[in-house]
């Protein structure tokens, strides 16, 4: 039996990303205000962790990934001041943010560190874990492109983060390109390697459509945590949308701790008005699943199709078959020059 939620009554511990994967679909734009609102709905519907930062974790507001309008640890510290019950967790890369990220966050109250390197490159997280641990905060880590790795190269990884002093690695699915089986063979591979040493958890993204079935497949093969969005609000066609899991939960027996009526009156309500638009099934989104790219490269290969005049997909299809990971956007600029040059000279 792997190690159940931090409390009895749960039988999966849902994290909220809609304000920091979110932000992706938002540009990074959050107001202070909107925060507030935002988890003082999520803290009363009783989701239990609420995620904040910049899409790309703390530190990532920059020309490359797109900047904040409102600083970060700012919008931290409205969150801690505003939850009652939730905890407010941070998300940070090591080399997009640094060490003293992880300071700051916790000065400003923050209580779950999430650190999130690519799926193959654990150890560059093993510092920022034992840092998090002697400021007391629990620990989190991600493994981000899971579906690009097998079970047993994805289980090595998490043992690493897990000496280092993480408490639950989750699988990561960066591209919402892993479908069913997929999910809950990589997730028992976590939970046979990690034993009573640290829960797993799983992060879903919407891009063929899955991610509460493969979160649900995910619980059942020993996932102890769960990230998803509120009205679906993340990169791509966004995250696992938190209301359908709760009543898919509900109906399955699994204690989330979060009120249904209540969840669902917070998308519509709360949520809805602080996103610039839906986070949609489309054509760029489903290429991103059924191409395995990182959903955060979306809102990039749009402005680049805009700006190059070459199809939004087609930049990304090729992304796939770079097997481009999150930190290059970059790379998609070259991508985008290339097609242009392409389609010019045909
Ligand atoms: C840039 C961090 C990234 O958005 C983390 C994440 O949510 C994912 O890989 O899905
Ligand atoms: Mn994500």
């Amino acid at each position: 039996m792997p190690p159940r939620p931090f409390s009895a009554d749960l039988d999966v511990r849902i994290t909220d990303s809609a304000l920091r994967d979110g932000s992706h679909a938002k540009r990074h734009q959050f107001t202070a205000a909107e925060v507030a609102s935002v988890v003082a709905a999520l803290d009363a519907a009783g989701v239990p962790v609420i995620e904040v930062a910049h899409g790309d974790g703390l530190g990532g507001s920059s020309f490359t990934y797109g900047l904040s309008r409102t600083p970060e640890q700012e919008l931290i510290e409205v969150a801690v001041r505003t939850a009652t019950r939730a905890k407010i967790a941070f998300l940070m890369l090591p080399g997009v943010g640094v060490v003293d990220d992880i300071r700051v966050a916790a000065g400003n109250g923050a209580s779950v560190c999430r650190i999130a390197t690519h799926c193959t490159e654990a150890d560059i997280a093993v510092q920022h874990f034992g840092l998090a641990r002697e400021r007391g905060l629990e620990t989190v880590g991600f493994l981000m492109m899971s579906h690009s790795q097998p079970p047993e190269a994805l289980a090595k990884q998490a043992r690493i983060m897990a000496d280092a002093g993480c408490q639950c690695v989750y699988v990561v699915d960066s591209a919402g390109a892993l479908v069913l089986d997929q999910v809950a063979d990589r997730v028992a591979a976590l939970v046979a390697e990690l034993g009573d040493d640290a829960q797993v958890g799983f992060h879903g993204h919407e891009n063929l459509g899955l991610g509460v079935a493969n979160s649900v497949l995910a619980v059942r093969a020993g996932a102890a945590q769960i990230d998803g969005s509120t009205r679906r609000f993340g990169a791509g066609a966004g995250n696992t949308p938190v209301e359908a899991f709760v009543g898919v939960c509900d109906k399955l027996g699994i204690r989330t701790g979060v009120d249904f009526f209540a969840i669902v009156d917070a998308a519509e309500d709360v949520v809805r008005p602080a996103m610039a638009q839906e986070c949609l099934l489309d054509r760029l989104s489903l290429t991103m699943g059924y191409a395995g790219v990182y959903s955060s490269f979306l809102t990039h290969a749009f402005a680049l199709s805009q700006r190059y005049g070459v199809p939004g997909a087609e930049i990304l299809v090729r992304a796939g078959e770079r097997r481009l990971v999150g930190g290059q956007e970059d790379q998609l600029i070259d991508i985008a020059v290339q097609l242009r040059q392409e389609a010019a000279q045909s």
